[in-house]
């Protein structure tokens, strides 16, 4: 091990400058170690930070690998363009995206504009047929197919009519100056692949590539990845093919296996050494993945000693099962050496298992927050605002019109919203565009155009006062002032029957505004870590940013809690104390017996298998593994059996079998001490 805390074979891959290479190896090998390590080996070699691109899964991992660069080079790493695929995708298309008839201020729609969008082109309100419909327009986008292609391969009548709907949707996302999540990367790929100068003009920008968690790429993602390192075909990927858990949303392991024909000069890197878990996890790890096939040969050791052995929980039901989660977090906290709320994760296969286990944790006083559910920008009330955001700086943003203008109510009535929306298409203008037009009068009444207009004059007058609004203290007044004007904490308390639930939206939109107020005159990121940070003036330059992060980032939220989070979302990361809950047949694997077809099912149980190794390798010193007896479905509590994983992960590794009972009542005893002593508010998720 040298210095820079690395062996040999990291160091070869953080040596191995020029030319294409991959890291293929198990989970906690340090894959993501030799990332960061090799972008801070390449500012030394003498390549501008800015010439660098790391690509990451979720922008979580790039806040936290652009921290990890920032201790290894300091400032530079600031420059370096850390961010995800559609991070890198909004770059490309913010600066070149003339190219595909787009201005600099487009728009992004996030899954539910596009829902409400679908749903009116296709003339819907079922969301079942709609969100149908969306999942099918997203996986042609996926695949790199137009409407008129996906028009052309349709075999059936339904497919035929789902093709001429996305040609409408895609019209429409046009004339909205907007695009999908889809586009992030199909738009910039079609621009690449098009104009050969554009290409070259990034190939020559970007000097190297590094591109964690490879084996979750997709196909347009590696299109776009080859296009951006061109023939010099300067990149490192590192991944593993165990830990593939995006399957079902278009990932393809024939990512992996198309490296080494397309770039014949490829280098393999295997990592044998797991800094992360002792070896009695590693063996629960290696005893679950066993049995899929092998597409590499891998092999994985560690040398933190055998340590504590898995244990399996054994409970009654779903809030028993979350009563002893949070028990077993209290009594580690007081006997491990991680005292800290931040060793310890929860995790799960689906979102709503989060809310039994709040529920225990907040009982039991244990702060804790939930990532991968309803990001902060994901409520109503942020989105509302959001949306005036979004109207002014784009003003053709019809998705985000249409939810302002009826964001407090003021009077426009559907019907008038219908004709102004038929004018504009008539005269292929966007809503807004259209409601200064001089023949509106003959459209509509003339006390709906006055309504409309007297809107359209607030947006441009609110757009001038925000870009006057400069520092703080400036956009601070103009915020409260506006929300005043368009009265929305009232509109707040009209649309909740509980005062206590339009409290809590309230101050969230305080906390947004102070967000944003906070970030005028501050420092700045634009979600893709390069550019930043810099000074900001105005209110309308942070909105731009804002409307932008809004769609690709999480706030940071204090670290110091007990992470809740699905096992999808806990890809990459590590807890010294690791939880992993609700491992029965039918959610994990999930839904074992809904495929019919043999060969789709074998292959969903493999990766329903990868998932399980997923968590297990999440885990550093101490993993638990719980299951009930009974589960709910469909509201009902119906019998459970242990996970087919459990047994699995149990084969030739000592795991001890918990029988919670016993300590049943210390536990209880323990809550209620504890719910006593504390007078402090309980703790809530952000
Ligand atoms: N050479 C090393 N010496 C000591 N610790 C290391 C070394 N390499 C990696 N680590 C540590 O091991 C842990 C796992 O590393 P890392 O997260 O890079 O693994 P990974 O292969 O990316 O895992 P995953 O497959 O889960 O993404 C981290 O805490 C990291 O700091
Ligand atoms: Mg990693």
């Amino acid at each position: 091990m040298s210095s820079s805390g690395l062996n040999l074979a990291q160091q070869d891959a953080v040596n191995h400058l020029r030319g294409p290479c991959l890291v293929l190896a198990g989970a906690g090998s340090g894959k993501t170690r030799v990332i960061t390590q090799k972008i801070a080996k390449l500012i030394e070699c003498g390549v501008a930070p800015k010439r660098i691109a790391a690509i990451t899964f979720t922008n979580k991992a790039a806040t936290e690998m652009r921290e990890r660069a920032r201790g290894l080079v300091g400032k530079a790493a600031g420059e370096v363009l850390i961010c995800t695929f559609h991070a890198l995708g909004v770059r490309l298309l913010r600066e070149d995206g003339a190219a595909a008839g787009l201005k600099p201020q487009f728009s992004i729609l996030d899954s539910d504009d596009v829902l409400s969008l679908i749903k009116d082109c296709g003339a819907t309100t079922d969301a079942a047929t709609a969100r149908q419909w969306q999942w099918n327009i997203s996986r042609w986008k996926n695949a790199g197919l137009t409407a008129a292609e996906a028009q052309a391969q349709a075999r059936s009548e339904s497919e035929r009519h789902t093709a001429e709907l996305m040609a409408r949707y895609e019209e429409r996302l046009s004339a909205y100056q907007s695009v999908d999540f889809d586009d992030l990367i199909g738009l910039p790929l079609r621009m690449l692949r098009k104009d050969e100068l554009l290409a070259q003009k990034w190939q020559a920008r970007l000097a190297h590539t590094l591109v964690d968690e490879y084996q979750d790429t997709n196909a347009t993602q590696y299109e776009l990845m080859k296009l951006l390192v061109g023939s010099a075909g300067n990149f490192t990927a590192v991944g593993d093919d165990d830990q593939s858990i995006y399957g079902w949303r278009g990932a393809t392991l024939d990512n992996l296996k198309r490296l080494p024909q397309d770039y014949p000069a490829l280098r393999v890197i295997k990592l044998e050494q797991n800094y992360r878990s002792t070896s009695a996890i590693l063996r629960a790890a290696n005893n679950v993945i066993g049995p899929n096939p092998k597409l590499f040969p891998k092999t994985l050791y560690s040398e933190l000693g055998e340590g504590e052995p898995v244990r399996v929980v054994d409970c009654d039901h779903e809030q028993h099962e979350a009563e002893r989660a949070a028990a077993r977090i209290l009594s580690l906290r007081q006997t491990s050496p991680h005292k800290e709320w931040r060793d310890f994760a929860i995790l799960y296969r689906a979102n709503h298992q989060a809310r039994v286990l709040e529920q225990a944790l907040r009982r039991a006083q244990i702060p804790y927050k939930v990532t991968g559910g309803q990001s902060f920008f994901d409520r109503a009330e942020i989105k509302d605002l959001c949306a005036w955001l979004r109207l002014w700086i784009n003003e053709d943003d019809d998705p985000a019109f249409l939810r302002a203008v009826t964001t407090p109510k003021r009077g426009i009535g559907h019907q008038s919203l219908a004709q102004l929306g038929d004018f504009a298409s008539r005269s292929h203008l966007s809503l807004f565009g259209a409601l200064f037009a001089q023949s509106l009068g003959s459209a509509l009444p003339a006390r709906a155009v006055g309504s409309l207009q007297e809107f359209g004059r607030e947006i441009n007058d609110l757009r001038y006062r925000a870009g006057q609004a400069v520092g703080q203290d400036a956009a601070r007044t103009f915020l409260a002032d506006w929300l005043k004007d368009i009265g929305y904490e009232q509109h707040l308390y009209d649309g909740e029957d509980s005062e206590t639930v339009a409290a809590s939206r309230w101050s969230n939109v305080l906390e947004f505004c102070d967000w944003m107020a906070g970030r005028c005159g501050g420092q700045i990121e634009d979600g893709t870590g390069a550019n930043a940070p810099r000074e900001l003036s105005s209110l309308l330059e942070v909105a731009q940013t804002v409307s932008l992060i809004s769609t690709l980032n999480e706030r940071e939220q204090d670290p110091n809690m007990v992470t809740l989070s699905t096992l999808h979302a806990a890809k990459g990361l590590e807890w010294p104390h690791v939880i992993l809950a609700g491992v029965v047949e039918g959610m994990l694997p999930f839904r074992p017996d809904d495929d019919g077809d043999a060969a789709a099912l074998a292959a969903r149980i493999e990766e329903e298998r990868r998932l399980m190794y997923v968590g297990i390798t999440r885990a550093q010193r101490t993993l638990a593994v719980s299951w009930t007896r009974r589960r709910k479905k469909a509201r009902e509590l119906v019998p459970a059996q242990p996970s087919r994983f459990i047994a699995e992960m149990a084969l030739n590794s000592a795991t001890v079998r918990e029988d919670p009972r016993a300590k049943l009542a210390a536990l209880r005893a323990e809550f209620a001490g504890r719910a006593q002593s504390a007078n402090a508010a309980p703790p809530t998720a952000p």
